[in-house]
């Protein structure tokens, strides 16, 4: 045990050490205090390329903070007062904001019935980050993700500052769970298994892409098709009432930033899985499109194609495309129809 703490401690120093001055990036998380915030928080306080760490919400954010800051990394980490200054401090010169502000599920709801309440929720936190943080990397935790994007793309837009390239909603947590699930039936290691999922962040919207993968014979497995649409179910039951999946999304979470501070710190080839303003389905009307996308300094670099898909998979993407065109036009819609005060 000691060993392992003793290699984990020297690989966080080495890649410590190797980050320069000009690699200071603040990351905010709005909603730190949550089931997702706090164990994203910590995470982040181990990775060297955070140097400045800010945590706000609408309760406990400096108690996280106080908690989090004894970790014996460098960065420094500060917990916000859930004020408008208090925000527009924690936004303030932000590189990354990840928002896993928003109530979570409890069994027999679907992602959509949590639109009414994180919708608002969501776009008041956009209308901030427009505000304080117009040139940020924005990641889009809080679900329904499929509608709470294009919210935060229309406060953008309103506020004159929408640059695409820098909206993400973030569904690693759909590939993290299939290559974990393929690893499974295979006997292999996750890490070793690469499996595309495309189209959103929802039941039939998740379209895995096994055809893609090392194992095609994969693609009419019925269960495992179902454990990846609907693993966020599985989390959801076995919390019994308590919530959704937290620590996994928290990982993904972690993951994503990391992935874009690389990408901005000039590594090339990071490519990752998330929902964005695309080109690939906008003659169709759909605006917004999970697909591996190369990450770069200015954010969303290069959205790469689908590519080559079974007959299987394209009938799963053509019920995927027609509930996303719905899923983004009613975020569109609320933020035309419930603008909100003015900050
Ligand atoms: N994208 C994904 O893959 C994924 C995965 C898991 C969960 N989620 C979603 O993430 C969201 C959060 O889940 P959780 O389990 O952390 O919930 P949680 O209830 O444990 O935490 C949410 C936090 O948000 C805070 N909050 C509420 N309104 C706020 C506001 N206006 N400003 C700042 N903070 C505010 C709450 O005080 C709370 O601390 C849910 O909508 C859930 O569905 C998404
Ligand atoms: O399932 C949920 O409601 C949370 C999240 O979207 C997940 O996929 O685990």
């Amino acid at each position: 045990m000691f060993a392992a703490r003793r290699a984990f401690s020297g690989a966080l120093q080495t890649r410590a050490f190797s980050a320069s001055a000009r690699d200071l990036s603040k990351v905010t998380v709005l909603g730190a205090a949550g089931g997702i915030g706090q164990p994203l928080s910590l995470l982040l306080k181990l990775n060297p390329r955070v140097t400045d760490l800010a945590l706000y919400d609408i309760r406990m954010a400096p108690g996280v903070a106080a908690d989090v800051s004894h970790i014996n990394t460098k960065s420094k980490v500060t917990g916000y007062d859930p004020t408008p200054s208090g925000l527009a401090a924690a936004l303030n010169g932000a590189e990354v904001v990840l928002i896993p502000a928003g109530v979570p599920r409890k069994p027999g709801m679907t992602r959509d019935d949590l639109f009414n309440t994180n919708a608002s929720i969501v776009r008041d936190l956009a209308k901030a980050a427009a505000a304080s943080a117009p040139d940020a990397n924005i990641l889009v935790i809080s679900n329904p993700v499929n509608s709470t994007v294009p919210i935060v793309a229309e406060v953008f837009k309103k506020a004159g500052v929408y640059n695409p390239k820098r909206l993400f909603g973030v569904t690693t947590l759909d590939v993290v769970r299939a290559s974990r699930f393929v690893s499974e039936i295979k006997g292999s290691d996750p890490a070793d298994e690469n499996i595309v999922v495309v189209g959103g962040h929802s039941g039939v919207t998740i379209v895995p892409l096994f055809s893609q993968s090392s194992h095609p014979d994969l693609v009419g497995n019925a269960d495992l098709l179902k454990r990846v649409q609907f693993g966020g179910d599985e989390v959801v039951q076995a919390k019994d009432g308590a919530g959704s999946a937290t620590l996994s999304m928290a990982m993904a979470g972690a993951r994503f930033a990391e992935s874009l501070l690389k990408a901005a710190q000039g590594e090339k080839g990071v490519i990752e899985p998330t929902f964005v303003d695309s080109p690939l389905y906008k003659d169709q009307g759909i605006e917004f499109f999970a697909s591996q996308v190369e990450l770069g300094p200015n954010g969303a670099e290069k959205i790469l194609p689908v590519g080559k898909i079974d007959a299987a998979e394209q009938t799963l993407l053509d019920a995927c495309l027609s509930d996303l065109k719905k899923n983004i036009a009613k975020g569109v819609a609320f933020v035309a129809e419930n603008p909100g005060k003015d900050l």
